[in-house]
């Protein structure tokens, strides 16, 4: 079956049912409520289900379109189809705004900081004298075409379901695509994306802003179908519904939100119409029952009914094969001026009383693997994000290819050829092994939102993807490759980490214990794999405790104790060195 045959089937459907016979009016209302309602999920699916950031504060963002329309057709006789931009428009800024303070918190700080904002326009929208206070403004013209005035419910119903089923498409297409990826890449944190180029802040704001114009367009649509705008639908109650919705839909899942959408509005409905007959007009029983429900709802679907249901019908999802055959641009960087591609030169990290990083000094030269060894807590992995620009020095100056990279964020130090591995494996579990490892090439493609929201992006992401298929041949995954990352074990996972590495077409490989987990055999392709790199006139500098894997393959070895370097040489020397078999040979052995 063809991507697109059930959104057509869907929409079908949809647009089927204002014609059955004898419908009753007041299932239309209902629909449309579930329409508007998605609109408003749907941005919190990629703002929290895929971006990782949970805002309770969405409602606020539709009285924003609400309040523009309303202000704009009454108070100065703007036509209703003018004002739809303009309520994007300013529904948009509000977000830039808020969004620039809200995406810099995180942890609990960031919920608690749209809550916060959710309820202070609450009062604002209810207390300025423009906007009506808290009676709202009424008489807000309907929407319409030519003769068509959409005045009833069933009119306003298609423009509804065309807003829903356009916007479903376009988020569909934009997480899949290049930016789609970096999106679904926040949830893990900023560490792997930034590592390959992607802006995590601008990526943030993205997703933020584009919730927040859906939700601004549900507000529009709601303004002109009730015809009426008042404080009540936009505050922070109505937010934590739509947060609700998201997450019995499915918080991840674009058609989770219209389906939570369904759900969440027809139970409210059910339980208002039929509870007070049962429990004689006790009003406040059909919200506890309601979230009863809710509750054992997400006991039975935890990650919502939307995956509980796909998981439940033999359909399976459509993974394309890329052409391997298409090439991808080398990047343009500079060359080498020695043969010295890093040069660490007395590099210092100290965590306030704790020195992880002690003036330590050495180099990895061109077509050379270097492994950086020494007992837990040595220090390695501090250095590895030194490099990498994760953390910033205290002291001393690390250079790539004569550049200082010493305080320079990831974004610009893997833009001069440096790719990493990590220590703790950072793929998005629920993304595929092809989808991980294009993550890589971010800076090879160029792409942005709106084209690949409109599919203008095919050409640059076919080339993505085929080299992130040539890589995952290259580590031997192919037939791992239309897996989710998540199902692989830890080991192939950390081959995963290396074939997302390759893709940004690297100088400098940083891998950090690439061996951990790997069996024996495994282990042996693996390096077998990275002489092959070098000798292609790539370098290597690996951390790793697999003493055996490290003597057998490294060119040079330096090794750090409590932060010191305590000895370099060939692993003939590092072997033999007394200082090396006092402080950590002698313990792995
Ligand atoms: N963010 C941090 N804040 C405070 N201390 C830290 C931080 N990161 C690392 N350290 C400390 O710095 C020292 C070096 O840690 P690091 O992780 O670099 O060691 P390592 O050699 O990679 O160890 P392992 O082999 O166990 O991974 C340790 O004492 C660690 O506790």
């Amino acid at each position: 079956m063809n991507q697109r045959t059930p959104l057509i089937i869907f929409a079908a459907l949809m647009a089927a049912i204002p014609f059955i016979p004898g419908i009753p009016p007041f299932w239309i209302v209902l629909l449309n409520n579930i329409g508007l309602a998605a609109l408003v999920a749907m941005g919190l699916v990629l703002l929290t289900g895929v971006g990782g950031l949970t805002s309770f504060g969405q409602a606020a963002f539709c009285g924003f379109g609400a309040y523009t329309t309303a202000v704009l057709t009454t108070a100065y006789g703007v036509s209703p189809w003018l004002t739809l931009p303009l309520s994007l428009l300013v529904s948009g800024i509000a977000a830039v705004l808020l969004g620039i303070i809200t995406v810099r918190l995180s942890g609990h700080y960031l919920p608690l900081g749209t809550i916060a904002w959710g309820i202070g326009l609450f009062y604002l929208f209810s207390k300025l004298e423009f906007l009506g206070r808290n009676d709202g403004i009424s008489g807000i013209p309907p929407l319409s075409i030519g003769s068509l005035r959409m005045l009833d419910p069933g009119s306003i119903y298609f423009a509804i379901w065309i807003a829903v089923l356009v916007s479903a498409l376009l988020t569909m297409n934009l997480l899949d695509s290049r930016t789609g990826r970096a999106i679904r890449a926040l949830r893990r944190g900023h560490i792997a994306g930034e590592a390959f180029g992607v802006q995590t802040p601008r990526a943030k704001l993205l997703v933020f802003v584009y919730a927040a114009v859906l939700a601004g367009l549900s507000g529009w649509l709601y303004a002109h179908f009730q015809r009426a705008a008042n404080p009540t639908p936009f505050g922070a109650h109505a937010g934590i519904e739509y947060l609700f919705i998201a997450v019995v839909g499915g918080a991840g899942y674009v058609w989770g939100a219209v389906l939570g959408a369904g759900i969440v509005v027809i139970l409210k409905e059910i339980l208002q119409s039929y509870l007070p007959y049962i429990f004689g007009g006790q009003s406040q029983l059909e919200t506890i029952v309601f979230g009863i429900l809710l509750v054992v709802l997400l006991q039975l679907a935890p990650t919502g009914v939307w995956p509980w249901l796909m998981s439940r019908l033999p359909i399976k999802p459509n993974r394309r094969t890329p052409d391997a055959s298409l090439p991808l641009a080398t990047p343009v960087r500079g060359q080498a001026s020695s043969a010295v591609l890093l040069q660490i030169e007395k590099a210092r990290k100290q965590f306030g009383g704790v020195i992880a990083v002690n003036d330590v000094s050495f180099d990895v030269k061109a077509r050379e693997i270097v492994a950086l060894i020494g007992p837990n807590g040595a220090g390695k992995s501090t250095t590895f994000n030194l490099v990498t620009g994760v953390l910033t020095t205290t002291g001393g100056t690390i250079s790539v290819l004569g550049h200082k990279v010493d305080n320079a964020p990831p974004q610009e130090v893997v833009k001069l050829g440096v790719a990493r591995t990590f220590q703790h494996v950072k793929l998005v579990p629920d993304m595929t092994v092809l989808e991980n490892v294009a993550i890589g090439a971010h800076l090879r493609g160029s792409a942005g939102a709106i084209s690949s929201m409109f599919r203008l992006d095919r050409a640059d992401e076919a080339k993505l993807l085929a080299e992130a298929a040539r890589q995952i041949e290259r580590v031997g995954l192919a037939d791992q490759m239309d897996q989710l990352a998540g199902s692989l074990s830890l080991g192939q996972q950390r081959i995963v980490e290396i074939a997302r590495a390759l893709c940004v077409d690297p100088l400098l490989l940083l891998l950090d214990e690439p061996a951990a987990g790997l069996r024996h055999m495994e282990k042996q392709r693996l390096a077998a794999l990275l002489r092959q790199l070098r000798d292609g006139g790539m370098s290597v500098l690996l951390v790793e405790h697999d003493m055996g894997f490290v003597m057998d393959l490294a060119d040079r070895i330096v090794v750090l104790d409590f932060g010191t370097k305590i000895a370099e040489g060939t692993p003939a020397e590092i072997k033999t060195n007394p200082d090396v078999i006092k402080a950590y040979l002698g313990a792995a052995a």
